[in-house]
């Protein structure tokens, strides 16, 4: 592991955590080690990318660090709260609560609409919608005037700034996502990588996210380079260009999407 990515103990808040962190697959001659052995922090207030080759443990990192898998060994923190120590129905509370989920598939229910959509994690929650920043967030991702709208009546774009506002809408600590700009073309996924900014910008939320556009990753304050599990590298206020160095740096094998 580089020292870049031990973690910094006096670093003001940390949103978080991943402390020696393995995940591995399978057993016997057939093991995978997804993450052998990661730390990394994450920063309140801080828009951090993860980048790497295919297969160097992206997704499992951030599944990990959601609380959408358990890891192998090591530990995951949110806030002060240890992943570990929570059973099912207190990790389900904590990701409802305090976690926003961005993917790829954007998930959403095909027979509900829109608005629907964006408030149901609030809804099953019992939790009251901040009106007033509902408002902001459609707004500003252009979704007024779709609320109305089914799933399968939106854009591939438009579903995806559908499930940028639901897990913004909540307003939760922190907001991963896995490739949430992976089907967008440039225009969408431009707006969607705003909102995300703005989010941390203007509402000092955390958001981390998985990527294999350097372009989007330009967006982040932060980029962390995975190879073969292991955190290999990092680099703070990226560009494109710089980000596309690294990573031909990392793999010459590394396929650059996008
Ligand atoms: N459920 C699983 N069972 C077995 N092996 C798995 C499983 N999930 C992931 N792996 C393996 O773990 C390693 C890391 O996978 P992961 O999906 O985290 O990589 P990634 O960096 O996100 O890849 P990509 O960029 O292709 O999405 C890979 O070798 C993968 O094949």
């Amino acid at each position: 592991m580089s020292a870049h990515a031990a973690p910094d103990p006096t670093s003001a808040e940390v949103a978080a955590r991943a402390v020696n962190l393995t995940k591995t697959y399978g057993s016997g001659e057939t093991t995978v080690t997804a993450l052998g052995g990661v730390t990394a922090d994450f920063a309140r207030g801080e828009f951090t990318a993860i980048m790497g080759p295919s297969g160097s443990g992206k997704s499992t990192l951030m599944h990990c660090l959601a609380g959408l898998d358990a890891a192998t060994s090591g530990s995951v923190l949110i806030g002060d709260t240890d992943l570990t120590e929570l059973s099912d129905k207190q990790m389900t509370a904590l990701r409802r609560d305090r976690i926003g989920f961005v993917f790829q598939a954007f998930n959403l229910v095909p027979t509900l609409t829109a608005l629907e959509n964006i408030t149901l994690p609030l809804d099953i929650a019992g939790r009251k919608v901040d009106q007033a920043w509902l408002d902001s967030v459609l707004t500003r991702l252009g979704l007024t005037d779709r609320l109305t709208h089914r799933p399968s009546e939106l854009s591939g774009g438009q579903q995806q700034r559908v499930a940028c506002a639901r897990a913004l809408a909540g307003q939760p600590e922190i907001i991963f996502g896995d490739e949430p700009t992976g089907n967008l073309d440039s225009h969408s996924s431009g707006e969607v990588l705003s909102i995300l900014r703005a989010a941390v910008d203007e509402f000092r939320q955390t958001v981390v996210i998985v990527t294999h556009d350097p372009r989007a990753a330009s967006y982040a304050d932060r980029v962390v380079f995975l190879a073969d599990g292991q955190i290999v590298d990092e680099l703070r206020e990226p560009t494109a260009d710089t980000v596309l160095d690294r990573m031909k740096g990392l793999d010459t094998r590394v396929q650059v999407r996008g």
